[in-house]
């Protein structure tokens, strides 16, 4: 592995990397755990992520993980109690679980839009939550990053995410006023598409066209993500709360896979309007 950052650095942290079982989450954890923080991962399903922490123990990281669901107060308590019980403290929390499935909005059930709310920004305050009352705030220290996703303007598509994911931006800057004084800061990460199993599960052209949308025309890397939340994470950003930072490619610049076909837009009144 190369590293763009100094051996130690994160030598005495203790982080928890939600969803680092796989993908972003996993590449956090490795890089965290390589740079010498304790790591603690969880995820719903038990075994991607025992199978994430023995890779991870293979590089020589101490790892505690445990099947949680972050839509569950009382599962992410017990994790958080779990973790605080295996090493003494928490130091960071990556807040990167969450998905969601593509959908023009008119098709999304009531059902299926909570189901998105409740993963992404319920689920997220839960943990947040959590982790500052057991560890943060007791030690007036502690470093957020929140993994989020383009929310600069509209996610058609993607409606039930978006406004998840609006919700978490606007958390990142209320908690980094409110928690300052805690010494807690938090920031949020909002990836375009990157190449991972989770994008793994979209369909192709769907991939395709979000590449093509994107002005340096490739999809991103779930290392080169990690890179970024990592900087975030250290003391090396010790002055930086409150944000949020994009790694897309300039996707959220520029185009869109969302095609709006010109002439079954209904225009009221008729265009141009008589004279
Ligand atoms: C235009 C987009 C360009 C591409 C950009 C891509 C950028 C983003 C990439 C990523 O985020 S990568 C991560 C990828 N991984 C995932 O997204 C998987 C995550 N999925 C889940 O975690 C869960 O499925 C869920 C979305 C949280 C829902 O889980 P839950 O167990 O709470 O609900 P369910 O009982 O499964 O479903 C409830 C309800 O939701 C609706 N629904 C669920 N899945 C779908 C689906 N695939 N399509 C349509 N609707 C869905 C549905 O109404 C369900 O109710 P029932 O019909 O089952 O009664
Ligand atoms: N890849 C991309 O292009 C983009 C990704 N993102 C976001 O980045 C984050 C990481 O995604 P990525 O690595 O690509 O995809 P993955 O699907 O590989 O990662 C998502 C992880 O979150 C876990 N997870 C999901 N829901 C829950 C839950 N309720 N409780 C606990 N763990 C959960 C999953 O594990 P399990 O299923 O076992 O619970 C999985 O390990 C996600 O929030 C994603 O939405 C945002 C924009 C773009």
């Amino acid at each position: 592995m190369q590293h763009i950052f100094r051996a130690g650095l994160f030598d005495g942290e203790v982080a928890i990397v939600t969803g680092g079982g796989t993908g972003i989450g996993f590449a956090v954890a490795r890089e965290l755990g390589t740079l010498g923080a304790k790591i603690a991962i969880c995820g719903r399903r038990p075994e991607p992520l025992a199978e994430a922490a023995d890779r991870l123990r293979a590089d020589g990281i101490d790892v505690h993980h445990a099947a949680c669901d972050i839509r569950k107060t009382e599962e992410v308590e017990a994790f958080v109690d779990g973790v605080v019980a295996r090493f003494g403290r928490a130091s960071i929390l990556i807040n990167n679980a969450g998905g969601q499935f593509p959908t023009p909005a008119e098709h999304l059930a009531p059902k299926g839009f909570e189901a998105v709310v409740r993963n992404n920004l319920l689920g997220t305050w839960s943990m947040t939550h959590a982790v500052a009352r057991r560890a943060f705030i007791p030690s007036k220290r502690g470093r957020i990053v929140n993994v989020i996703a383009n929310v600069a303007r509209g996610f058609p598509g993607m409606a039930h995410t978006g406004a998840a994911r609006a919700g978490v931006e606007n958390l990142t800057k209320t908690l980094a006023v409110e928690w300052a004084v805690h010494g807690i800061r938090v920031n949020a990460v909002a990836p375009g598409v990157i190449k991972t199993s989770g994008t793994a599960q979209y369909p192709p052209e769907l991939l395709e066209m979000s590449r093509a949308s994107t002005p340096l025309k490739r999809l991103g890397s779930a290392e080169e993500t990690s890179h970024l939340i990592v900087y975030l994470a250290s003391t090396q950003a010790d002055f930086v709360t409150g944000q949020t930072f994009y790694i897309d490619g300039g996707a959220s610049l520029w185009g869109s896979p969302w095609q709006i076909p010109d002439d079954e837009v209904p225009q009221y009144p008729p265009y141009p309007l008589p004279e």
